[in-house]
């Protein structure tokens, strides 16, 4: 027999358990459906190299409205890795020793003259698509826009390690508007952009925020739950999942990542404008490595170029026997984080004294319920697809962190879209006469 409930929501990442929430305390049924034996999603703190690493969304800011929010309201602790003490580039194929203070100033005049427009093209990163000419710019990528300012080597390669490090991409791949919202989030200043992006972290882990916001919704949510089939009307969606078993619901919030989006059968179909980004895919399919090596050594940031296996690595965890570092690539076919041969090699584009213990990660790229790391959109996907992929489809409706406004592919803007989905929710459940939400 079909079980009945107000509202499924398919995925207990960040964007799932904040509707989920959101619509519990409003007093609705909720079941949380997720295919994996844990909740989370693209955030997983996991005990490893002897710490709770973050496989996956780690970074966010005060910047960062609504993630910002959840920290105060559950009084969760915010920590940083150490500062670096030395940094190290390219410049052709001589390594380059400097000060992180001295990498800063060399990508200055790149990222603000990349940069200076973001302010008339964002104006309101909360409405990315207030000025509609934005499409005139949004056909670029970002290393055509790179290209332009006809930087020197040094320069070259450092803005564009730097950019790997921000979009887990090749930068071919990856539309410049994306470097417009991400610095418009933060009114128009790189630096804020930075450091918004990759400095402070939950002192317990994204598990804190998770587990806090999942306790406080009270849902029901059924772990190895994986959604094969969803067929809706106006009113009402059946959804199977499983091992075959259905549950009807008034309405349904699908917040799978955007690439895998395409795989879920869903009858009647949905409009091309969800389906065809889902296709093309995201600009990013980059890597996260984390590296265990005998100490002591200084804490370091060391930048490369996007064309080698690791562009960025930096130290996160230090004492005095040994350190752990976290890297970042641009293309994951390129590197496998557990082959401990192949990042030692990787390393070496830097410095060859790094004694390498141990390495962990996880291919989130072959991983079949994300398929992507943080969505970075390719050229033309902003502009063609965002309205169409946040609008609502009959009983269907669409929270992710890649369907965010102010900060798209964050933790931030999965809490936004879980937000905005709660509500549109809610406001359908309450205004159609056959409803009554329970109490
Ligand atoms: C390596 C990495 C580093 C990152 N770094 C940062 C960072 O430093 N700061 C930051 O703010 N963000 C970062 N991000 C991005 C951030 O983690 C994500 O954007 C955000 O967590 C996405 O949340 P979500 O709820 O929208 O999607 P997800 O977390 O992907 O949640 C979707 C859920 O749906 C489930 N699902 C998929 N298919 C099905 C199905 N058929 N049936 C049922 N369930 C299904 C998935 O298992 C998942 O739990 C990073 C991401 C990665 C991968």
């Amino acid at each position: 027999m079909t079980e009945t409930t107000d509202v499924v929501v398919v995925g207990a990442g960040v964007a799932g358990l904040i509707t989920a929430r959101e619509l519990t305390r409003k007093g609705l049924n909720v079941v949380v459906l997720e295919a994996r034996d844990r909740i989370g999603g693209r955030t997983w703190t996991d005990h490893r190299l002897g710490h709770d690493l973050e496989i996956g969304g780690t970074w966010l800011h005060w910047t960062q409205p609504h993630v910002w929010a959840e920290v105060t309201r559950y009084g969760l602790d915010v920590t940083r890795g150490p500062r670096s003490e030395e940094t190290f580039w390219l410049a052709g194929d001589e390594v380059r020793h400097g000060t992180l203070e001295d990498f800063m100033e060399l990508i200055d005049p790149g990222m603000t003259r990349l940069l200076e427009d973001t302010m008339k093209w964002i104006p309101r990163p909360d409405q990315p698509l207030k000025v509609r000419e934005i499409a005139e710019v949004d056909q670029f990528n970002l290393q055509e826009m790179l290209d332009e300012l006809d930087l020197s080597v040094d320069e070259r390669n450092a803005n564009e390690a730097a950019w790997v490090g921000h979009f887990n991409g090749p930068l071919d791949k990856c539309a410049y508007t994306n470097a417009l919202r991400w610095t418009a989030a933060a009114a128009g200043s790189w630096h804020l952009m930075h450091e918004a992006s990759a400095i402070f972290r939950l002192a317990n882990g994204t598990r804190s925020l998770v587990n806090a916001i999942a306790q406080d919704a009270g849902a029901d949510i059924r772990l190895g739950s994986p959604v094969r089939s969803i067929e809706h009307d106006a009113d009402s969606a059946e959804i199977t999942y499983g091992a075959g078993e259905t549950i009807r619901a008034a309405r349904v919030v699908i917040t799978v990542p955007m690439n895998t989006l395409h795989q879920l059968d869903i009858t009647p179909a949905l409009p091309e404008g969800k389906i065809r980004p889902s296709l093309e895919k995201t600009g990013s399919r980059g890597v996260k490595a984390w590296i265990r090596v005998r100490g002591p050594i200084k804490p370091f940031f060391a930048y490369s170029t996007q064309h080698h296996p690791l562009s960025v690595v930096r130290t996160e965890y230090i004492n005095d026997t040994e350190a752990v570092l976290v890297a970042f690539g641009a293309d994951s076919t390129r590197l496998d984080v557990n082959d401990i041969d192949a990042v030692r090699e990787a390393l070496k584009v830097w410095r060859d004294d790094l004694e390498v213990l141990e390495t962990t990660g996880h291919d989130w790229m072959a991983d079949e319920y994300s398929q992507e790391t943080w969505l970075i959109q390719q050229p033309r996907q902003l502009t063609q697809y965002l309205e169409a992929q946040q609008q609502n489809t009959g009983a269907l409706h669409f929270a992710s962190a890649d369907y965010a406004n102010v900060w798209p592919c964050f933790i931030d803007g999965a809490i936004e879209s879980g937000f905005n989905a709660a509500r549109e929710i809610y406001a359908a459940i309450t205004a159609s006469a056959q409803l009554t939400p329970a109490t």
